[in-house]
Formats: C-alpha cells, structure tokens, sequence
C-alpha cells in the first residue's frame, strides 16, 4: 500500500547556508504513529513542516496522501492540507474568541471536507459539555482536545502534532496522547509527531532520531527508558 508521508532524498536549505535536512527519506503507510526525536536544531520541525506542506524542500520529493507536493501550487496544497491533513501543534492556534464547537467547526466552514459530526468528535475528545464554551476560558489540555478534535473533523488521513503535549503537566499530556493513538488505532490516521519528551514519544509505534538533520536512527519505538537512552547516545556524537 502506498504510503500516505512519502520522502525520498529531502534536503532543506535555509537561507544563510543551515542545511536543516540532509538527504532524509522516509515512508510512512497508513495509521503508522511515528515519533521524531533529537537534539534541539537537529530538524524536527524542518522534518514536519517539509512532510505537511508547510515548507518546501531545497532538493528531493515530498508526496503526501498520495500526491506528489513537492511543486504543487499554494492553492491546491492549502487545500490538499485542508481535506487531508490535521495539525496539533503546541500553541494550540486556536481562536479564543470563539467557541468550542465553532473552532472545530472551522476546517469545513473553511471548505473541507464535513466527515465526521461536530458533536461526534467532541465526545470523542471527552469535551461533550463543553461545546458552547469560548475557548479562551478553557485549561491547557481542554485546548489541545479542542485542537484534536477539530484534527479529526475532516476525517484526515494525516495529523501532524509539534510538541502537542509541550505546555501540559504529565497526566494531561497522556490523556492527550491517549487521543492520538486512537486516531491511529481506530481511525487509521497517521500521525507524525514531533517531540523532546521520551514518554511521549514511547506511545509511539516508530521511532525516528534526528541529528545533524540526518536520520540517525529509525525503528520500532522502545519503552521511554530506552528512547531516553537512545536520545542521549544521538545528541552525544553532536555535541
Ligand atoms: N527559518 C529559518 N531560517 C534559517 N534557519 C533556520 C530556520 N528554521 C530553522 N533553522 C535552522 O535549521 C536547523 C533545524 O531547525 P529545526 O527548527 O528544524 O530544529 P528542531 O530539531 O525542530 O529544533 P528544536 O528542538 O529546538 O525545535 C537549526 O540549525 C535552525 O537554526
């Protein structure tokens, strides 16, 4: 089956000679919840915003739930995001103004796809009470189950998270990443999520260790003992 992240030979460049991404290839079939991981600067989020869309590669391909990225115009690759692909990201980007429902309503208000009921994933999210609330009133980890929820309204075959559970103490996070392994599991979405936190990441099922913007190590994800091992023995050669 084809894979729904697709990258062969990505390198990114960024303007006064970082070379962020170096030659990275990477595939990733689908409802795979895969864990990148590495220094900081090593290219995480260069790694993430190459693979969704929201970068573009200096050299290599970049395919995306099924579609060749890599050149396609802004507006057909805002769309392709749109109906394809959920974002989760650690400063939630949320609108506060508005309320729950409303913020999870605005990916199809936007155009995108209606998949699955407002409702329905609200409850999915453990926020059913809470659809009428403005967000701004809302906890950390309400948020990011806002921010959950309105990822999985269209029905995505992709969520990227950056340091989803960054902001929010230890029992929230895992409520959080409770979320996204079902959205694996049940929904078969794949999930690419950044992270510097080894109990995170060892919800995983595939982990990936950056350094120096190579893949350094990629596998299936040890417990968070190992993962923080493994971490520490990547970082180590770079520093
Ligand atoms: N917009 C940019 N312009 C120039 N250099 C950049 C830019 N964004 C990132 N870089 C550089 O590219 C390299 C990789 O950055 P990236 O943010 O991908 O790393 P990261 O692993 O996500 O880091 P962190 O863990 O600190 O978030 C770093 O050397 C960084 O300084």
């Amino acid at each position: 089956m084809e894979s729904v992240i697709s990258l062969t030979s990505v390198s990114r460049r960024y303007p006064r000679g970082v070379l962020a991404l170096r030659d990275v290839s990477l595939e990733v079939p689908a409802g795979q919840f895969v864990a990148v991981m590495g220094a900081t600067g090593s290219g995480k989020s260069t790694l993430l915003h190459c693979a969704a869309g929201l970068d573009r590669p200096t050299s290599g391909r970049v395919r995306l739930a099924g579609r060749d990225i890599t050149r396609m115009g802004e507006a057909r690759l805002t769309r392709l995001r749109r109906d394809r692909a959920g974002f989760v990201f650690q400063a939630y980007n949320l609108l506060s103004e508005l309320t729950v429902r409303q913020n999870v309503a605005l990916p199809i208000r936007l155009g995108g796809p209606r998949a699955r009921g407002v409702d329905e994933v609200l409850a999915q999210v453990g926020l059913a009470g809470l659809g009428s609330r403005p967000v701004g009133e809302l906890s950390g980890g309400q948020r990011q189950r806002v921010a959950i929820a309105r990822a999985l309204v269209t029905g995505p075959a992709v969520i990227f998270a950056d340091e989803p559970t960054g902001a929010l103490d230890p029992t929230t996070g895992a409520r959080i990443l409770t979320l996204l392994r079902e959205a694996a599991d049940r929904d078969g979405v794949t999930v690419l999520m950044v992270s510097h936190d080894p109990i995170a990441a060892a919800w995983s099922d595939r982990l990936v260790l950056l350094r120096d913007g190579s893949v350094a190590d990629d596998g299936p994800a040890p417990g968070a003992a190992a993962i923080s091992d493994r971490l520490k023995s990547v970082s180590a050669v770079t520093a």
